[in-house]
């Protein structure tokens, strides 16, 4: 018996840590089925991973052009469980995620919600709105409504479960699908993914260049073996590539750690930062609002402070 539905994030089979926040979130509803969607043989290379971290049943939505066909088969098969079990669907609140809740919500006729940080077991949810300034109670109608998780909101609590596969078939693509004709890897480097990271090193206009970010964020980050990211200050002026902005039309990011230099602390910036666990502010404007959310800020020059804390935190 599956009482709730979570999507299955992976990469090319590669698990996606936040399918396992998906389920120990879905668990308040009782077993979880797992959803994975896939060219043959990836539900089977994600099993033992999947049942560890609480998946009592993989529904395995297999076939040779699911890699190629955008989001289509994620909602095909989804849709089609959801509205046969007519039980609650998780998904991740990343840009895919989203898209896919409001494709499944539509088809299934059940309400969905964005961003959730927390949801109890009559499907109340809680999510943050203006920057994490107020937080919303918000229900979806419906037989399968559907929620989107935001990352790093739950610590993943693997418990082990059966892990059974049951295939799941999916419709064929029709002419109007669109098709992915070929991949082309982004140059991942060594950094954790920033949506991800469990401690993220950031970097606005007070780092005032480029070179700004290669001398002394991306050294502080590399010591503590996090992500970097920008503000949209620092973005828009060419310092850092905008894959990396962290904020409302960038990456949300909700690490253990978050360290901002020289961000003055927008609302647009916290928007994407401010569930952050631990926040650490350097900047020399001792009114700057991002010290309004900091736990602990530090007043001054980040090129005098930023080095010092990397050489001690290398010296550890
Ligand atoms: C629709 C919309 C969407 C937006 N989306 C985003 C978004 O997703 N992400 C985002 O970040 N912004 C976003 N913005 C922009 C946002 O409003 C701010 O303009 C931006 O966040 C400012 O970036 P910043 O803090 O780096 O720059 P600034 O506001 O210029 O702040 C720079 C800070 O650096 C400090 N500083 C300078 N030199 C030093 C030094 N040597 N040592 C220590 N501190 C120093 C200064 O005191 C200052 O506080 C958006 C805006 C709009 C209108």
């Amino acid at each position: 018996m599956t009482n709730v539905l979570v999507l299955v994030d992976h990469v090319e089979g590669e698990l996606q840590n936040t399918t396992r926040e998906l389920i120990t979130a879905g668990r308040i509803f009782g077993q979880v089925g797992a959803v994975v969607v896939g060219k043959p043989g990836t539900a089977e290379g994600l099993k033992s991973e999947l049942a560890a971290a609480g998946a009592e049943t993989i529904y395995a939505a297999e076939s040779d052009e699911a890699d190629s066909l955008l989001i289509t088969p994620s909602v095909d098969a989804l849709s089609g469980l959801a509205a046969h079990l007519q039980v609650p669907v998780l998904v991740s609140a990343s840009a895919t995620g989203n898209e896919v809740a409001g494709r499944v919500s539509a088809r299934v006729g059940s309400g969905a919600v964005y961003g959730i940080t927390e949801i109890d077991a009559e499907r109340n949810a809680k999510k943050p709105v203006f920057g994490g300034e107020y937080i919303v109670d918000s229900g979806a109608a419906g037989v399968a409504p559907v929620f989107t998780w935001q990352a790093g909101s739950i610590d993943p609590e693997p418990q082990d479960a059966a892990g059974e596969i049951q295939a799941v078939e999916l419709p064929g693509a029709g002419p109007t699908a669109v098709k992915i004709t070929s991949f082309a890897p982004a140059e991942a480097g060594d950094r954790p993914d920033l949506a991800e990271a469990k401690i993220v090193v950031s970097g606005g206009r007070g780092v005032g260049g480029s070179e700004g970010f290669t001398d002394v964020v991306e050294p502080l980050a590399d010591a503590l073996g996090a992500a970097v990211g920008a503000s949209r200050a620092a973005v828009d002026a060419d310092y850092y590539p905008g894959k990396f902005q962290v904020g409302q039309t960038g990456v949300t990011v909700s690490p253990n750690l978050y360290i901002a230099l020289g961000i003055s602390g927008a609302i647009q910036h916290k928007a994407g930062m401010q569930t952050s666990k631990t926040i650490v502010a350097v900047n020399k404007d001792d009114e700057a609002s991002i010290f309004e959310i900091a736990d602990f800020g530090i007043v001054g020059d980040l090129f005098n402070v930023a080095p010092q804390a990397t050489e001690e935190i290398k010296n550890r």
